[in-house]
C-alpha cells in the first residue's frame, strides 16, 4: 500500500533525498511537492518548524510535512542554527570556515526538524533527527548547501563525499525520517 504525502518545500535537493528515503523500506510513501515559499519565524528549530508547517496547512487548505533544516556551531553556543540559510548564502564555504577560527572547538550539529500538520487549525508534530560533527575545509561536490564542509563524527568523508545511501544512513534528516515513517505507519 502507498501513501501520498504533500511536502511543502522550495528546496529541490532536500525534495530528493526526502523521496528517495521514503521510497524504501517495505511500506513506501509517495511525496507531493508543493514548491511554496514559507516565511520563516526566528526562533528555536521547533518553533521555527511549528510555524512554518501551521502556515502551510492553511495555505493548502490540507494535510502537509514541511521541514527545518538547522546547522549550529558549538563554538557560538548553536548559532546560526535555524539560520544557517541566510549565514551560508552571504559567507559561503570559506565564511563558515573562518568564523570559527577563532575557537579550539570546530564541533557542529546539523539538525533537521520535520512537522506534520493534519491540517489547518490543528496542530503540527514534530520529528527531529540530529548528527554531530564538525566544520572542515569544503571537500567533494557543491551541490547541497554545507554538505562539502560538514564531516560527521567517526567519518572520514564530508557528506558532500559519500554516497548518497550512507548519507542517509547517518544523516539528520534520515534519522528525523525514520521517526516520521514510524508515526505514519502507525496511522495506517
Ligand atoms: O542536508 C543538508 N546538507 C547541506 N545543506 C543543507 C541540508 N539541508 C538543508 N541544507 C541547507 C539549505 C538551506 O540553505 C539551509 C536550511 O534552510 P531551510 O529553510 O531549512 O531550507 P530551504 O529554505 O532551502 O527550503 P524550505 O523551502 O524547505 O524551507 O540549509
Ligand atoms: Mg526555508
Amino acid at each position: 500500500m502507498s501513501k501520498k504525502l504533500v511536502f511543502v518545500t522550495g528546496n529541490a535537493n532536500k525534495l530528493k533525498e526526502v523521496k528517495y528515503i521514503l521510497s524504501q523500506g517495505g511500506h513506501p510513501i509517495e511525496i507531493v511537492n508543493e514548491a511554496l515559499d514559507i516565511p520563516e519565524i526566528q526562533g528555536t528549530t521547533v518553533e521555527v518548524a511549528i510555524d512554518k508547517c501551521k502556515r502551510a496547512a492553511e495555505l493548502l487548505n490540507g494535510p502537509c510535512i514541511t521541514e527545518d533544516t538547522a546547522l549550529g556551531f558549538t563554538a557560538l553556543g548553536g548559532l546560526p542554527g535555524p539560520y544557517i540559510k541566510h549565514f551560508m548564502a552571504n559567507l559561503g564555504h570559506e565564511g563558515l570556515n573562518k568564523l570559527l577560527d577563532g575557537f579550539s572547538d570546530r564541533g557542529a550539529e546539523a539538525i533537521c526538524t520535520f512537522a506534520y500538520s493534519a491540517g489547518p487549525g490543528t496542530e503540527p508534530l514534530i520529528f527531529e533527527g540530529r548528527t554531530a560533527g564538525e566544520i572542515v575545509q569544503s571537500r567533494g561536490t557543491k551541490v547541497f548547501g554545507w554538505d562539502a564542509i560538514f564531516q560527521p563524527v567517526g567519518k572520514e568523508q564530508t557528506y558532500a563525499e559519500m554516497p548518497a545511501d550512507e548519507k542517509n544512513a547517518i544523516s539528520h534528516r534520515g534519522k528525523a525520517l525514520e521517526k516520521l515513517r514510524a508515526f505514519l505507519q502507525s496511522q495506517a
